[in-house]
């Protein structure tokens, strides 16, 4: 796996050009040859006035055979350099779209690997943000460089060159006024990325209102709260339009900086070769290309003052990439990861040793650029503290408990989605510490809001197991009590579902996740709340389908529920309150329990007739 290095919390050119120039890969040629080639723009730029020194010279000796000769040449040259320079513009585009491809699908990688806890304590709209607009502006950071940048300082050089041969003491006098023109933004260069990393940020905060709104419409209409939302984004809009404001200020200002100074070496050169040439100092020719040359070392002073500043908007979008780019990763496998198959799996079951965890405060990945000097978020006090438990291969245990407790907290570290402080959690005998993808392999974990694709229905469940027959397919949206809706919507298995199957009830999303996991056939399965929205009778024949499939296949099953009817056959009941386990029996010896939490939670949900029929 390929290394990745740290950047600084606020990234510097020269640690992002090589990091840039290792993600281009194998286009690195053909980068450098579109730079070349667009070198062309400039070599046209010079021809210009050493034609036109030529041209008056021969006019003045009256040469008209060289006149000829020269135009003929030059139209031939400058198309042979109009057609080079074409190619290497498309080159240019074509690698700049291969680099900000790579850049973009590797921070897309790392924001797949982030802990859990901290992607989801990230606006997904944020994450979006960093992942293609912030990287956009970053991988420009080459081709600003050097080929932008380059191509003026190229130019410059090469009309100051050609400026000194013509009349070395004005050129001097150009050469050393120079800097002028890139004082400005210089000086203003810690504003410049500053207001660029706002602008980044309000906008992202401007696409999170975005699909907060698009995703909650019915909330919104529910409510009858439309306006409360579009105030909100009016205000966020405002917020950035005035970010976008006093960016166009700061750049006028780059701007007016850089154009006073050029246009005041410009002019004052004009008047000194103008009085030499009255003098008689200098030749006509001399003085015509004079005239064009000083818009050659104009033009490229003025642009490198505003490319400064590009840059430095550039790297404020970089100190945002940099927050995903440093940030740790989940633990990953050390060598090769091997499938495990089924058949030679001793150990199915699932075991918490010694447990510590709790959520870091302020996981986010925004806030890793709001620590001073990149300090580690912090954590709170422990939700789990020397947590033991054992699920037994293929067996069946529920854990109940109230809201908050930490019941979803603990099959999430079960599943490996979540690690522990200290402690181990053994999947089938391999630690999620240790690699979490490995041990993910061992699991069916079904949430209590399962996520499911804009695709077909066929597509959501094939996506646990794409070489699973169709026989395979229908079984297990039979133990999941889906087959039946399925096979009564108007295209079956090949109905095409809207964002997050939102054409589906919470119930029919439900029975297809857990379809899913079925078809997955791993040798845990953890179930988070996963049938809470089904009716009473189609959950207790989902549970009953699970129960005896897990049986068939030696799989041990984790059900978490509020609902107790769902786990009274439980082989163990583990109730949980404050993160820890406060009884562990049967059914039936809880319910023995006078002052027990599970008889309480029995009695709440069904009263005395609960109590009767146990
Ligand atoms: N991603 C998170 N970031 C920070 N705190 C969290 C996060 N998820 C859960 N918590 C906190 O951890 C505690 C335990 O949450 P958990 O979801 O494990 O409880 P639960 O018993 O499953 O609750 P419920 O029955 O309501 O689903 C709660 O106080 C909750 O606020």
């Amino acid at each position: 796996m390929r290394q990745v290095p740290q950047l600084s919390a606020t990234p510097r050119i020269r640690e992002l050009i090589p990091l840039l120039w290792s993600r281009l890969g194998s286009s690195r040629t053909l980068f450098v040859l579109a730079i070349l080639l667009c070198l062309t723009d400039l070599v046209i730029h010079l021809l210009i006035p050493m034609m036109m020194e030529f041209y008056f010279n021969f006019l003045e000796t009256g040469e008209l055979d060289k006149v000829r000769n020269l135009l003929v040449g030059f139209n031939i040259g400058l198309l042979v350099l109009t057609v080079l320079g074409l190619i290497g513009h498309y080159l240019k585009q074509n690698n700049m779209s291969i680099l900000h491809r790579n850049v973009a699908l590797e921070l897309a990688d790392h924001a797949q690997r982030l802990p859990l806890e901290k992607a989801q304590a990230s606006h997904s709209a944020d994450l979006q943000q960093r992942i293609y607009w912030d990287s956009n502006k970053v991988t420009l950071l080459p081709v600003t460089i050097f080929n932008n940048m380059g191509t003026q300082i190229l130019m410059l050089v090469f009309a100051s060159i050609y400026m000194f041969t013509l009349q070395w003491q004005v050129a001097l006098g150009v050469f050393l006024l120079m800097p002028l023109c890139l004082l400005g933004s210089h000086l203003l260069r810690h504003r410049l990325m500053n207001i660029g990393k706002r602008v980044a940020d309000q906008e992202s905060v401007l696409k999170q209102c975005q699909q907060d709104a698009l995703q909650s419409m019915d909330m919104l209409r529910a409510f009858d709260v439309q306006e409360w939302m579009t105030d909100r984004f009016v205000q966020e809009r405002k917020k950035l339009n005035d970010l976008y404001m006093r960016r166009m200020w700061w750049q006028a200002l780059v701007h007016t900086l850089s154009v006073t100074s050029a246009l005041l070496i410009a002019w004052g050169t004009i008047l000194t070769v103008a009085w030499l040439a009255v003098q008689g100092k200098i030749h006509i020719g001399a003085l015509m290309a004079f005239f064009i040359l000083i818009w050659r070392v104009y033009n490229p002073l003025l642009a490198l003052g505003q490319l400064w500043g590009q840059i430095q908007e550039s790297k404020g979008a970089a100190i945002r990439i940099a927050s995903i780019w440093n940030a740790a990763k989940e633990p990953e496998h050390q060598g090769e990861a091997k499938e495990p198959s089924r058949g030679t799996i001793q150990d199915t079951g699932l075991t918490w040793h010694n447990v510590q965890f709790g959520y870091e405060e302020h996981a986010g990945i925004q806030e890793a650029e709001k620590q001073p000097h990149g300090a580690e978020s912090g954590a709170s006090a422990p939700l789990l503290h020397q947590f033991k438990l054992a699920l037994e291969p293929a067996s069946f245990m529920a854990i109940v408990g109230s809201s908050g407790s930490g019941k979803s907290t603990v099959a999430k570290l079960g599943a490996g989605l979540l690690f522990p402080s200290a402690g181990t959690v053994k999947v089938c005998g391999a630690a999620t510490e240790e690699s979490a993808e490995h041990a993910r392999q061992f699991v069916s974990y079904v949430p209590q809001r399962p996520y499911l694709y804009a695709g077909t229905i066929r597509d959501n469940l094939l996506m646990a197991k794409p070489e699973a027959t169709e026989a395979e397919l229908i079984e297990a949206a039979a133990i999941a009590e889906a087959h039946a809706f399925i096979q009564a919507l108007p295209d079956g298995y090949n109905t095409v579902m809207s964002e997050h199957g939102n054409s589906l009830s919470g119930g029919q999303k439900q029975r297809l996740a857990i379809a899913r996991a079925v078809l997955a056939d791993r040798p845990v399965w953890i179930f988070d709340e996963a049938t809470s929205a089904l009716d009473l009778e189609t959950e207790r024949k989902v549970m009953e389908a699970i129960l005896r499939r897990a049986r068939e296949r030696g799989s041990s099953v984790l059900v978490i529920a509020h609902r107790l009817t769902t786990v009274q056959e439980a082989d163990t009941i583990v109730a949980m309150e404050n993160g820890k386990i406060v009884e562990a029996g049967t059914h039936a010896e809880l319910l023995e329990r006078e002052d027990g939490l599970y008889r309480s939670l029995w009695r709440q949900m069904d009263g005395s007739l609960a109590l009767n029929t146990a």
